[in-house]
């Protein structure tokens, strides 16, 4: 599947998910092309879970159309199956069976031969960085290992879509920079990753694209370069100074371009409509007013800014 010369790995239209009375998913409509890291964020209950379900072929929508790697779900799950790896959130694994055992069992699931199943668990645990724990049980890793030993299972047949849900949920902050490493090497890899977070600065620095889901329904969808661009409408500077900062607020308001004044200690917040140019001379303005700047600089908006802007303020 194709669109404007991109491959489209993953594309829903209108696809509902019904629990009874509970409508979990709302006609999500999704593109997600080749190549791409794409970050589901929205808080427990946004409906992550149960449309990441749905496109790994777990859950069937109550209405419309799924397509992974071109495959209608619909019609060819067993041929969508093949091109998507899927990690649950705080997935289990077989406790009492070493690394390599528990890889091999899944390696033997997905029909790989006998002859090329010792390289390709080694292959995997290369990838996730676990080569030196092969002989391990299983149940002996940390949390982050059994993430990545997981996430290994996942891979081993080379999936081109990954499904993700949460895959950092109960990580200590070193485990997550790993898995977060992890899965940029992945995507960087050419894989096109769909990974699911209730915690947006978990994503926000290494996807291409964002979706936030809210009660079901998704209020911000699309590449984060132009999220952040549509809404930088205004450009942030802050002025350091040499002093308490609230006696300028006033006076400077006045200044061309300058939209916006806010103060906290000896810092200045500028919200200014203007070039590069038109900053420099608004810092020589600053100074010829007599303000006694110690430093100004731009302070550049990033999705956790939009997300305050579309009000999901409980997604933190
Ligand atoms: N099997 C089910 N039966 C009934 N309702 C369900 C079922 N699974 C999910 N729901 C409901 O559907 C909605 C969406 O849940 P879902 O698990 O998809 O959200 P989520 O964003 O993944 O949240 P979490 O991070 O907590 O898993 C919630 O209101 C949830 O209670």
């Amino acid at each position: 599947m194709s669109e404007l010369g991109r491959d489209i790995l993953i594309h829903t239209a209108d696809m509902r998910v019904d629990y009874g009375d509970t409508t979990a998913v709302h006609g999500l409509n999704l593109d997600i092309a080749a190549g791409e890291v794409y970050g589901l964020i929205g808080p427990n209950g946004a409906g992550k879970t149960s449309t990441i379900k749905v496109l790994a072929t777990l859950l069937e929508p109550t209405y419309g159309e799924v397509f992974i790697g071109g495959h209608d779900t619909a019609t060819h799950a067993a041929e969508a199956r093949a091109v998507l790896g899927y990690m649950p959130d705080l997935a289990p694994v077989w406790e009492d069976l070493k690394v390599w055992e528990f890889l091999d069992v899944f390696a033997r699931a997905y029909a790989v031969s006998h002859a090329d199943r010792r390289r390709r668990v080694d292959e995997v645990l290369d990838v996730v960085s676990l080569e030196s724990k092969r002989h391990a049980m299983s149940g002996s890793l940390s949390r982050g290992m059994t993430q990545r030993l997981v996430l290994a299972k996942t891979l081993l047949h080379k999936p081109r879509v990954l499904l993700l849900d949460e895959p950092a949920s109960g990580l200590d902050p070193i485990a997550r920079i790993e898995m977060r490493d992890l899965l940029k090497r992945l995507a960087a890899e050419g894989r096109t990753v769909l990974v699911s977070s209730h915690i947006l600065t978990e994503l926000s620095d290494f996807c291409s694209s964002i979706g936030i889901m809210e009660k079901g329904r998704m209020v911000v969808n699309g590449p984060i370069d132009e999220l952040v661009a549509a809404r930088q409408t205004h450009r942030r500077f802050v002025v350091e100074l040499l002093e308490p900062a609230i006696q300028y607020e006033g006076p400077l308001a006045e200044l061309d371009g300058v939209a916006a004044v806010a103060s906290s200690g000896d810092n200045l917040d500028l919200d200014f409509a203007g070039d590069d140019r038109e900053a420099s001379q608004l810092l020589a303005g600053l100074v010829a007013k007599g303000l006694p700047v110690k430093g100004f600089y731009e302070k550049k908006r990033g999705v956790e800014d939009i997300m305050l802007e579309v009000g999901a303020k409980e997604v933190s």
